[in-house]
């Protein structure tokens, strides 16, 4: 029996990472095995990958260089844990996903067609078979995570807003392009109403 994979995506701070523990547990409410697992990271390779793009100067990483490295993260990530779960009828649950490759190298000039070529190569094309996209205004979520974070950003979170406006730009376009993969969540309001608009849309989905 196969298992199904999710992914949540969305900019910096719209609650991808709350979102993925509290629907993680209402789908075990429900009698499913859920795997939770994010990226970069998610296998012991991909997280030391992490360190090296997480860590360091903005400038640290070409952003060529940056798509390889997540694309090889993903790839030990997918071969180590995200199949071997879908194998075992898992749902796997992964905060972040190919889309934050095409919408954040993907806003720094990297091609499309380059970063899917780059994953039909590393992890087969494996694609989520629901993303859900969480959606804040802008600025809302950097002001979020800006607070978590006690003023102090990763290399990402430390770019400027024009930045994160265009990886929100990017996730739109992957949204309106894919609509039968990609749902978009309204992730206002509180964390309880959020994740009843999660399951909502995966209500097709569920057994
Ligand atoms: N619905 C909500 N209302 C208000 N605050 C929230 C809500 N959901 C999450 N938060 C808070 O906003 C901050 C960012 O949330 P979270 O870490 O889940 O976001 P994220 O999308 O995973 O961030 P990142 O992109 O940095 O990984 C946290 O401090 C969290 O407690
Ligand atoms: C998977 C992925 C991530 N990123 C960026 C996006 C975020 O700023 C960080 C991860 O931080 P988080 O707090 O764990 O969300 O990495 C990226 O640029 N490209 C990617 O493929």
């Amino acid at each position: 029996m196969s298992g199904l994979f999710i992914s949540l995506e969305g900019g910096e701070g719209v609650g991808k990472s709350t979102q993925t523990a509290r629907l993680a547990a209402a789908l075990q409410a429900r009698g499913l095995h859920v795997a939770v697992t994010r990226e970069p990271g998610g296998s012991e390779g991909a997280e030391a990958i992490r360190g090296l793009l997480m860590q360091g100067e903005v400038t640290r990483w070409s952003p060529h260089a940056e798509a390889l490295l997540f694309a090889a993260a993903r790839a030990d990530h997918v071969e180590k844990r995200i199949r071997p779960a879908l194998e075992a009828g898992q749902w796997v649950l992964c905060d972040r996903y190919l889309d934050s490759t095409r919408a954040y190298q993907g806003g720094q000039g990297i091609d499309d067609a380059a970063i899917l070529a780059l994953h039909a190569f590393g992890s087969k094309g494996l694609l989520p078979d629901r993303t859900l996209l969480l959606t804040l205004p802008q600025g809302a979520g950097e002001e979020r995570a800006l607070v978590r974070d006690r003023g102090v950003a990763d290399r990402f979170g430390a770019r400027g807003p024009e930045f994160h406006a265009e990886v929100t730009a990017a996730f739109e376009r992957i949204a309106d392009a894919e609509a039968g993969r990609v749902r978009r969540v309204d992730a206002t309001g509180t964390p309880e109403a959020v994740t009843a608009r999660l399951m909502d849309a995966l209500a097709d989905l569920l057994p």
